[in-house]
C-alpha cells in the first residue's frame, strides 16, 4: 500500500496509474502553455474536447463543413486545438504557404508520421523520402512526367476509355426504352484510373474493361485507402517503433497485432509489394531483351516504369535508384494516382449534371472542335472551357485537405496579411516553435473572398476564361498548377498532375460527346479522408456516386 503526497492511502494499481497519468496530463498542460506560448495569441475555434481538441472536428470523415468554417472564417492563420489542447496551425496565406513549401522548405518537413506510415505501406517511393533521398527519386522520375512523355501516352488513355464506353454503350442499348439510366460513376472512373495509371504508368493491364475480372493487384490498390482510414490510433502507436529491431520482427508484431483491421492492412499490403515485385521482375527481363520485345508488351514501353527503369540503367553511379527504391514508386503511384482522379472526374460530373448549361456549353467546345474523333494532347489542352471547368472544380473541391507540414527548428514565418490577435495586437510574423503541426490550407487559399471576390465559393468556370482578379494572379501563391494548391506546391508538389489533367480531359472528352447526365435523387455525401470519397448519405460505408447517363443521340444538341 502506497500514500499520496496529502497521506490519503492509494490502494489499488489502478489509482497509482490514474495519479501518474493525471501527473503527466498535468505536466504536458503546462509545458504546452509554455512552449506553444506564441500561438494561444491567433484566433482560431474553440476546443472541443481536452482529449481531442478539434481533431475530431476536422479530420473526421464528417469534416467537411467544419473544414470551410476553419478556411474562411477567421483569416489566413488559425489556430487549432491538437490532441490534449496542443496547437495546431491552418494556414492558407499566400505568402505564409510560400515560405513554408518553397523558401523555407528545409524547414518545414513532412511529419516522421507520414513519412513512416508511407513507407510501411508503399516501400521508398517518393511519399516514403526526405531531403536528398527524395530529390534523387525526383530528378530520376522528372522526365517521365514531362509532357513530351504526356503526349506520348494520350493514345493508350483514348484506347481505354473508348473500351469503358463502349461497354457502357452496349449495356445501355439494352435497356435504351427506359431513357435516362442509373450508373456508379464512382465505379466506372475508379476502373478507368486504375487501367489508365496501370496501363500508362506501369506498362499492365489489370482489367479488360469488359466485364469484371478478379485482379488482387488492383483489388489491393481500391482497398488500401479504407484499409488503413480508422487506423488511426493504431498508426499512431506503431510509428513509435517504426524503426526499431529488425525488419522480420517489427513485420511478425505486425501479424499478430490484436486488430483484424491492421491484419488485413498487413494482408493488402504484401499483395501490393509482392504483385509490384513481380510486374518489376518481369519487366526487367523485358527490358534487356531489348526494344523489340519492349513493343510488343502493353503500352509498347512508353510506359512510366519502363521509361524510368532504362533511364536508371543508364544513369551514373551516384543518380542510380536501388530496386527497392524503384519498386517502392511503382506502389506509390499506383496509389497517388487512382483515387485522387477518379474521385475528381464524380465531382466535376456532378457539378455538370447539377448545371446542365455548363454541360452544354462544354459539350459544344468538344464537338465543334472534333472531340469525337479523339483529340491529341495539344488539342485538348487548347480548349479553353474544358480546361476552366477542369480548374474551376479542383479549386472549389480539393480531393486532399489533410497535408500537414512540421519545422524541425523553432521558427518566424512572415505572413502577407498581418494576424489579428486575440489581444488586438497586429503580428507580421509568427513565431512558431518546433514540432508545431502545420495544416496546408489549400481550400482556404483557393477560394477566400478577399482574394477570389465576392463570388468565390460559386462553381462559374467562366471566372479562367474573363481572367482572374488581380488578388489572385499577383499573389505568390506556390501552387504548381495555375494559382491552385490543390496539387501543392515547391520540392513535393503532385509530381502526377498532367498526367492528371490529361486523363481528366481525355475522358471528359470522350462522355461528354457520347453521353449525357443528369443528378439523380439520391443525397451524394462527400467525406473526408485521405483523398476525399463520395456515399449515397452520410452514414453509408460504401463508395459510390450514382447519376443518371443517357445517350447522347436523345438530347438536342
Ligand atoms: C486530381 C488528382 C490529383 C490530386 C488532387 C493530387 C494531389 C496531390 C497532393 C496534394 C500531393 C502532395 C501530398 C503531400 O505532400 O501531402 C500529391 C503528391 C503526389 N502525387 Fe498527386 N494528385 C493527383 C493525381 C496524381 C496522379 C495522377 C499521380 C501519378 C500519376 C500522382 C502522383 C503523386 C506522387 C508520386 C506524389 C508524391 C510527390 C512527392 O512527394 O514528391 N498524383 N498529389
Amino acid at each position: 500500500m502506497s500514500a499520496s503526497s496529502k497521506g490519503h492511502p492509494v490502494n489499488s494499481l489502478a489509482e497509482q496509474l490514474l495519479l501518474l497519468f493525471t501527473s503527466w496530463l498535468i505536466i504536458q498542460f503546462f509545458w504546452r502553455k509554455r512552449t506553444f506560448k506564441s500561438l494561444y495569441n491567433i484566433p482560431g475555434p474553440p476546443s472541443d474536447s481536452f482529449w481531442s481538441g478539434n481533431t475530431n472536428q476536422f479530420f473526421t470523415r464528417h469534416g467537411a463543413s467544419f473544414q470551410s468554417h476553419v478556411a474562411f472564417d477567421y483569416g489566413p492563420i488559425v489556430r487549432l486545438h491538437g490532441l490534449f489542447g496542443r496547437p495546431m496551425l491552418y494556414i492558407s496565406d499566400p505568402k505564409a504557404l510560400h515560405n513554408i513549401l518553397v523558401k523555407e522548405e528545409p524547414i518545414y518537413q513532412e511529419s516522421s508520421l507520414f513519412i513512416r506510415l508511407n513507407y510501411l505501406v508503399f516501400g521508398r517511393g517518393l511519399l516514403a523520402t526526405l531531403g536528398e533521398q527524395h530529390r534523387k527519386q525526383r530528378k530520376m522520375l522528372n522526365p517521365v512526367f514531362s509532357v513530351n512523355h504526356m503526349r506520348r501516352l494520350t493514345p493508350i488513355f483514348y484506347d481505354i476509355i473508348h473500351k469503358a464506353s463502349g461497354i457502357l454503350r452496349a449495356g445501355m442499348a439494352a435497356e435504351v426504352s427506359k431513357g435516362a439510366q442509373e450508373l456508379d460513376a464512382l465505379h466506372w472512373f475508379g476502373r478507368a484510373a486504375l487501367e489508365l495509371i496501370g496501363q500508362g504508368g506501369l506498362g499492365y493491364s489489370f482489367d479488360p474493361l469488359t466485364e469484371q475480372v478478379p485482379n488482387a493487384y488492383g483489388d489491393a490498390f481500391k482497398a488500401i485507402g479504407p484499409a488503413i482510414q480508422g487506423l488511426n490510433s493504431h498508426v499512431r502507436l506503431l510509428h513509435e517503433f517504426a524503426e526499431m529491431g529488425p525488419a522480420w520482427l517489427r513485420r511478425a508484431v505486425m501479424k499478430v497485432w490484436p486488430s483484424k483491421r491492421m491484419r488485413d492492412a498487413v494482408k493488402i499490403v504484401d499483395t501490393m509489394d509482392m504483385a509490384s515485385k513481380q510486374v518489376y521482375e518481369s519487366k526487367k527481363l523485358t527490358i534487356q531483351a531489348g526494344d523489340e520485345a519492349l513493343l510488343q508488351r502493353i503500352g509498347q514501353g512508353k510506359d512510366i516504369m519502363s521509361v524510368l527503369m532504362k533511364d536508371n540503367m543508364k544513369a551514373s553511379k551516384e543518380d542510380r535508384l536501388p530496386e527497392s527504391e524503384i519498386i517502392g514508386q511503382m506502389t506509390t503511384l499506383m496509389f497517388a494516382a487512382t483515387d485522387t482522379t477518379s474521385n475528381t472526374l464524380c465531382r466535376i460530373l456532378q457539378l455538370l449534371a447539377t448545371y446542365p448549361d455548363v454541360q452544354q456549353e462544354l459539350r459544344e467546345e468538344l464537338l465543334t472542335a472534333g472531340a469525337a474523333d479523339n483529340l491529341s494532347y495539344d488539342e485538348l489542352n487548347k480548349l479553353p472551357f474544358l480546361d476552366a471547368v477542369c480548374r474551376e472544380t479542383l479549386r472549389l473541391y480539393p480531393t486532399i485537405t489533410l497535408s500537414t507540414r512540421m519545422p524541425i527548428q523553432d521558427t518566424i514565418l512572415s505572413v502577407g496579411e498581418p494576424v489579428n490577435g486575440v489581444d488586438g495586437r497586429v503580428m507580421k510574423e509568427i513565431t512558431i516553435p518546433k514540432g508545431t503541426e502545420i495544416v496546408i490550407g489549400s481550400l482556404g487559399c483557393n477560394a477566400n473572398k478577399e482574394m477570389w471576390g465576392e463570388d468565390a465559393l460559386e462553381f462559374k468556370p467562366r471566372r479562367w476564361i474573363e481572367g482572374l482578379p488581380a488578388a489572385v494572379t499577383n499573389a505568390p501563391i506556390p501552387g504548381v498548377y495555375s494559382n491552385l494548391m490543390t496539387f501543392l506546391g515547391g520540392k513535393r508538389a503532385c509530381i502526377g498532375f498532367k498526367f492528371s489533367e490529361m486523363e481528366m480531359k481525355v475522358i471528359l472528352s470522350v462522355m461528354l460527346t457520347t453521353f449525357a447526365f443528369e443528378p439523380t435523387d439520391k443525397p451524394v455525401a462527400w467525406n473526408v479522408s485521405a483523398v476525399w470519397y463520395p456515399t449515397v448519405g452520410t452514414e453509408s460505408n460504401i463508395p459510390e456516386m450514382p447519376i443518371k447517363i443517357r445517350f447522347l443521340q436523345e438530347v438536342s444538341v
